[in-house]
This record gives C-alpha cells, sequence and structure tokens, in this order.
C-alpha cells in the first residue's frame, strides 16, 4: 500500500486506528478451541468485527512463532485473511547483518516463497545502515524503524544519551532519514511519550508514525494528537489487548468492535479538528 493510498483510507474510514492482532493461545475464548485453528478462527472473527473501523492491523510476530509450524500456518492464514484495503504490519523488529536482514524482509514480504506479503515490518535499528536499508529495497514496502518506544526499558537507552545535544532517538531519526524516505519508512513511537512527539516532528514532520501504547499501556490518544499530527495525519495509533480482549466470552468479536468504535470516533473527532476530513 502507498502513502496515497494510505492517506485515502484514513479519509474515507474517518480512523487512522491499527488493530493488533497478539493473538495468545491461552486467552482467546474456550468456546474456539474445537475449531481445527483456534488462533485462526478468532483473529476472522476479530477482523471481520474491526475491518471498516481501521486503516491497518499488527500480528505480533511472537504470538505465532512461540507455537512453531502450527503458529506460522495461523499467521500465514491471518495475514491472507486481512482486507486488501488495510496496511499488513508484522511487527518482527527484525534486523542484522545486511545479508541476514535481506532474508528476514523476504521472509515477510515475499510471497510466492514464504507465503507471507506483509507491507510493512518494523525493525531494530541497533545495527546500523546495512541492518536496515534491506527493508528498503523492497518495492512497495515499508521499514518501520524503533525509534522511542512504549515501555519503561524505552527510557534505558533511546533517551539521556546525549551526543551533539541530541538524544538517542532523535540521532536515530536523523540518520535513518536519509536511508529512505516518507514513501517507505516510518517510525514507532510509544503513546506514553507524549510531548516527545513534538521533537520527533522536528526530525520528522512528515513521516508515518507507528504509534503503540494506548489502552492497556495507558497511552493518551489526544496528547499523540496534539504533538504527533500532520497536515496528511501521519498516525497509526495501535491498540491491541483492550480491543481484542474486551470479552472473553461468545461476544469478543462484538465487544471488540465496541472498543475499536469508540477509538474510531476520538480519532474522527481528532481528524475533524485538524481540518483533515471535514
Ligand atoms: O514501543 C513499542 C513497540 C511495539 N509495541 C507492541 O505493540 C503492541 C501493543 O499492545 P497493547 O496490548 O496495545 O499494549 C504489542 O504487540 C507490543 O509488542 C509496543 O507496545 N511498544
Amino acid at each position: 500500500m502507498t502513502r496515497n493510498e494510505l492517506i485515502h483510507q484514513i479519509k474515507t474510514k474517518r480512523s487512522f486506528l491499527c488493530v493488533g492482532l497478539d493473538t495468545d493461545i491461552d486467552k482467546i475464548p474456550q468456546h474456539l478451541l474445537d475449531h481445527e485453528d483456534p488462533v485462526f478462527e478468532f483473529n476472522r472473527q476479530i477482523i471481520a468485527a474491526t475491518a471498516d473501523l481501521c486503516v491497518a492491523y499488527k500480528p505480533n510476530i511472537a504470538f505465532y512463532e512461540s507455537r512453531g509450524v502450527a503458529g506460522w500456518k495461523s499467521l500465514q492464514k491471518t495475514w491472507a485473511a486481512l482486507p486488501k484495503d488495510c496496511l499488513s504490519i508484522a511487527d518482527a523488529k527484525r534486523g542484522d547483518i545486511g545479508n541476514t536482514s535481506k532474508m528476514y524482509a523476504k521472509a515477510f514480504f515475499e510471497q510466492q516463497t514464504s507465503g507471507l506479503g506483509f507491507d510493512a515490518i518494523t525493525i531494530a535499528p541497533y545495527m546500523g545502515h546495512d541492518s536496515v536499508k534491506p527493508f528498503l529495497e523492497f518495492s512497495g514496502k515499508w521499514g518501520i524503524v524503533l525509534a522511542l518506544t512504549s515501555n519503561a526499558g524505552g527510557l534505558d537507552f533511546q533517551v539521556g544519551r546525549d551526543v551533539n545535544g541530541q538524544q538517542l532517538f532523535e540521532q536515530v531519526i536523523r540518520q535513518t532519514n536519509t536511508w529512505g524516505d516518507v514513501t517507505n519508512l516510518m517510525y514507532v513511537v510509544g503513546a506514553t511519550r507524549g510531548e516527545a512527539f513534538a521533537t520527533i516532528r522536528k526530525h520528522a514532520p512528515n513521516h508515518f508514525l507507528l504509534v503503540p501504547g494506548v489502552g492497556a499501556q495507558g497511552g493518551s490518544l489526544s496528547e499523540v494528537c496534539k504533538y504527533g499530527m500532520n497536515t496528511d495525519c501521519g498516525l497509526l495509533v495501535n491498540a491491541t489487548r483492550s480491543i481484542i480482549y474486551a470479552s472473553k466470552g461468545t461476544d469478543f468479536a462484538e465487544k471488540a468492535r465496541e472498543e475499536a468504535l469508540a477509538l474510531q470516533q476520538q480519532m474522527e473527532h481528532e481528524l475533524l479538528e485538524k481540518g483533515i476530513i471535514s
């Protein structure tokens, strides 16, 4: 999906919601366990209940690879079931020497060989240019670089490592910016980082930001929008547990829809306020 197509979907659906699919077989409703592939059946129903309210889906790969071959099969079926009008993001946080990164990219982007044709993948940038660039060389695909993460440990290295007046997350953005552009590169910035979005926007005014951390992690959607929204919206805000585990009962998909709808309505309000939609 191109940048223009993504912006078009945001305006059409009046939403910049990304639904996370971190499907843990121990947390899904009991009645699904009779299905041949309970994880896929859960995802299928979550997708059906939320597809008109979101513009992206983000399975976190750990939840699938932790189940071995069965998990990869669930992931492949889930990827194939994602609506084509939504950006598909593999939250895999990969990055290695160039020769290996290229194989990671093929694993998640090259559907003919791997069975997975995600639009985007998250990248850990710690190993530098040759670890990131292979992901950006796939036409029509996106690399989403970790910049300022939502977790408590994100403060251990990403901030307070002042070099030439800049913190590490700022240097990551400034440097990686030269390896890609707004059409193939996004950044992960946690919703828990509030005012830091103003600093992020100094270095990446036009890039899309993937923003996890609303819902279960307590990040503020209104702060993210206040400091992080640009004239194209420029945000994909992810919520996972607060949506997919809104109920443990047979009404799980219905409750997931209610949570997604509440977020979509707040997002519509923000888009209207900023004049991005009318
Ligand atoms: O900084 C980061 C980067 C990635 N994540 C991932 O996003 C989801 C968040 O799930 P919630 O249930 O909405 O908290 C999950 O897959 C994380 O691994 C993040 O939270 N923060």
